[in-house]
């Protein structure tokens, strides 16, 4: 901060000399500062920022703990005000998207150890640059929370001093309005901190209290028995704070107005502070029932829906009421079988009632799919247009974990039997999915700078550890499905198998005291091993441009994390909506391990450096990699360098054939000649060349344009009988050994595929076109499930282009 400004600011506020003194030491510490990093740097100076930050970072580790300077508790106001009316400002404008940047990748302590095993600290004590452990910081707020990177708030401890406090990935406050932070944490809120952590911040110069899981910060109620000996020096109530109450009826009747304010989490949390009075108060139990319902916490709905019903004294009304909540939590947690005998119970009070008809209908049809593996794919490619958000089941086809020693986490996906193509292995709802359309309508967004990668994360990979977090808080039996995926090589390995053994009974969720412990660093680390990031298929549909404008989306998937990589994959992923389901693209024999791809990089170096970035530290060790690192490293740079070329439009149509065949003569010379027909970069030579002979219309070109092009579907691996001869046997057929390419998605060869089908019916030839035809639609198919309505459906906008859809249409 500029010292000018703090001068006159304290003049205002009616500071001394002697404070500016003690402040200047700070701001004007401004060497010790981390350098900025903000929105709109062009790559170059992102890249200079981040190198520059990681050496101030290091520098800073290095620092010995030191006792914090004191700063006036008037300054620290008067800059949290600041912050709080930018937050007002950009909620009452109706225009633009701000785009806020934060540092992650670094280490940070999430507490393990019980509030009641840890002892007092106070501000005094405390060391900037240190984690206390063993201790616990008691503070109440004195300022109202503004959202930042994180939010944020001024508080004080017993003895009257004020700091700064932090809090990062805090469940419903990731994009959240000042209505709802008020509502959550009022003026004059109790907080115990385990295990605080005071430190300089990421960004800016005065120290702060970081605390960067929710799960280190207890709620506390005016009764609870750690305030017993506790008197606070500035007085016993806080300025400007509303009058708390501290009666069962009170927190209902707090409670019932944040409900009906569609303020849930405040709603919860002001039931609990009334549980806390009266564990027994039923009413307050089912109210909060329903609000952890309404925010997708469904262990915490289940916990307490059951204990009403359970209750004998509880009046007929509310015991249904918590049946039918109880069944909702156990439908949403995938246990449809408990969810339609809960909604079978509620059904005898009320028969004819039409939504628990459709309830158990639902039910039964989750159950059906967890059983069989059909679902109604092209339904559900239709609804996900409007809605990501699909109701289905998980299945899991004839997979298992088994271990796989020799990869990162040791453990991979093997097939139980003998697999076709097409096969269907799994299909997985998203833990979460964030698509840049759910951050955008916040008006907001983040972006994470990760100091592992140094590089910075989309908006939605940024977004996806306080998805994640919100729903282990609300469900904390599924912490151990979460933690139980691999963290990369600082972590201790994962366990051999998976999924683990969780809890028979769901847990509890207390906000003033949450169940589980989350530990932050590691589910950073989680979530950058494990996330996916391609574009859910209504998204990206083939030909045209992309539907939604979705410019990012990341979904974290559990057992779908489990796949290993292969640049040569015999299975691939695509996401209908949130559910992804898995097939297989080759024949696999039983106990062999499964793969995916996490790239679909044709040139060998390109793909190493994305693997490199998406953590995986030793070579990949598929047959490709192995064959590309044979030719050796003067051929792949020359291949590359071809690649480059070719894809900067080094070849130009109008350039004549024998410069396509010089090229292709060059590029074939980086591949050994012992090597097999699998030759991605060739692929895009082949295509070239197609494209500049599917300019000429001689009967001779036409006949080498098909030629290029099988060769363009061959060299990425494309086996269909009699694919190569095609022209006179015409015999083009999918039989039991053709296979899908296993160098890249279905995308590139439909589109291959289907140019062909228009230059057939371009010279009329039907017959063949209906063969290519087919061939594109098996495909697809095989890729993504579902029949010649879904075909059509993923490739509409392609067929319109090439004028394709009629003729589809009537030969499909
Ligand atoms: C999403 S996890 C895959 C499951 C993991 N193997 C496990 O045990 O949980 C991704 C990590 O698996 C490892 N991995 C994946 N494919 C691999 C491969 N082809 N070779 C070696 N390690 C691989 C890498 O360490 C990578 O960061």
């Amino acid at each position: 901060m500029d010292p000018n400004l703090v001068r006159d600011m304290m003049a205002q506020l009616g500071l001394t000399s002697s404070d500016f003194d003690t402040l200047r030491g700070l701001t004007s510490s401004a060497p010790n500062a981390p350098p900025r990093i903000h929105p709109g740097m062009a790559p170059d100076e992102l890249d200079t920022a981040i190198r520059n930050y990681k050496k101030w970072h290091e520098k800073d580790r290095l620092i010995p703990p030191e006792p914090a300077p004191h700063i006036p508790v008037q300054i620290l106001l008067s800059n949290h005000a600041s912050a709080r009316r930018t937050q007002e400002q950009g909620e009452a404008s109706t225009e633009g998207v701000y785009t806020r940047m934060t540092i992650s990748g670094f280490p940070k302590h999430s507490s393990t150890v019980p509030l009641e095993d840890l002892r007092l600290i106070t501000f005094a004590q405390m060391l900037v640059r240190n984690v206390h452990k063993g201790r616990y910081l008691l503070c109440r707020t004195i300022a109202p929370f503004a959202r930042m990177s994180a939010i944020q708030t001024v508080i004080e401890d017993p003895e009257g001093i004020a700091g700064v406090l932090s809090i990062y990935n805090f469940p419903t406050a990731f994009h959240c309005s000042t209505k709802h932070l008020d509502s959550l944490f009022p003026i004059g809120s109790i907080f115990a901190i385990r295990e605080p952590t005071f430190k300089m911040p990421a960004q800016g110069t005065d120290p702060i209290v970081r605390v960067d899981s929710p799960t280190d910060i207890q709620l506390i109620g005016a009764h609870s028995t750690i305030l017993h000996d506790v008197s606070w020096r500035t007085g016993s109530r806080v300025p400007r704070s509303p009058t708390m109450t501290d009666t069962v009826e009170g927190w209902k009747s707090k409670g019932n107005i944040y409900f009906k304010n569609s303020l849930w989490f405040p709603a919860a949390v002001a039931y609990s502070h009334g549980l806390e009075l009266d564990p027994n108060a039923t009413v307050l139990r089912a109210n909060r029932a329903e609000a952890y319902l309404r925010m997708g916490f469904y262990s915490g709905t289940l916990v307490d829906a059951r204990r009403v019903c359970s209750d004998p004294g509880v009046s007929n009304t509310i015991r249904e009421k918590a049946l039918y909540r109880e069944a909702r939590a156990e439908y949403a947690r995938g246990d449809y079988v408990e969810a339609e005998k809960r909604f079978k119970e509620w059904q005898q009070f009320h028969p004819e009632d039409s939504d628990v008809k459709e309830w158990i209908a639902r039910s039964q049809a989750r159950s059906k799919e967890r059983r069989t593996g059909v679902y109604n794919w092209t339904r559900l490619f239709e609804m996900s247009k409007s809605d990501v958000n699909l109701d289905v089941a998980d299945y899991q086809g004839p997979i298992e974990v088994s271990r796989f020693q020799h990869r990162g986490g040791g453990r991979g996906i093997a097939a139980t039997k003998d697999i076709t193509v097409g096969e269907l292995l799994l299909v997985s709802k998203a833990f979460v999915s964030i698509s840049s359309d759910d951050l955008k309508n916040a008006k907001e967004v983040m972006v994470s700078v990760d100091l592992i990668t140094s590089k910075a994360n989309t908006p939605t990979q940024s977004a996806v550890v306080s998805y994640v977090t919100e729903k282990i808080y609300g469900n904390p039996d599924l912490h151990d499905l979460v933690f139980g995926l691999y963290a990369g090589q600082y972590y201790p390995p994962p366990p051999p198998s998976y999924p683990p053994t969780l809890p028979c009974d769901p847990l509890p969720v207390n906000p003033l005291s949450p169940t589980v412990n989350i530990d932050i660093a590691q589910l950073e680390a989680i979530c950058a091993h494990n996330q996916f990031n391609s574009i859910p298929l209504h998204a990206q549909p083939l030909g045209g441009v992309e539907k939604d404008n979705i410019d990012s989306w990341t979904g974290f998937y559990l057992l779908p994390a489990l796949f290993n990589h292969s640049c040569v994959a015999n299975a691939t992923w695509t996401c209908i909506g949130d559910v992804m389901a898995i097939r297989a693209t080759q024949p696999i024999k039983a106990s062999e391990e499964v793969t995916l791809h996490y790239t679909t990089e044709l040139s060998y170096e390109k793909r190493r450096q994305m693997l490199q970035q998406q953590y995986m530290i030793t070579l990949c060790d598929c047959w490709l990699c192995r064959d590309d690192r044979a030719d050796g490293k003067t051929a792949l740079a020359k291949r590359e360098e071809l690649v480059d070329q070719l894809l900067q439009g080094g070849l130009r149509r109008s350039q004549p054939i024998s410069s396509f065949r010089t090229f292709q003569k060059n590029l074939s010379s980086t591949y050994a000649v012992t090597r097999g027909s699998v030759r991605p970069a060739m692929s895009l030579a082949h295509q070239a060349t197609a494209a500049k002979l599917s300019d000429r219309k001689t009967l001779t070109a036409f006949k080498q344009y098909v030629e290029e092009t099988i060769k363009a579907l061959a060299t990425l691996g494309l086996v269909v009988s009699n694919m190569e001869t095609t022209q006179s046997s015409q015999t083009l057929e999918v039989s039991e050994f053709s296979r899908l390419p296993p160098t890249i998605s279905f995308h590139q060869p439909t589109l291959i595929i289907l140019q062909l089908v228009h230059e057939y019916l371009d010279i009329d030839d039907r017959l063949n076109a209906t063969r290519w035809l087919r061939v594109a639609k098996w495909l697809v198919n095989a890729a993504v499930g579902g029949d010649s309505e879904l075909f059509m459906l993923i490739t509409a906008d392609l067929l319109d282009e090439l004028y394709l859809r009629e003729f589809a249409r009537s030969v499909l």
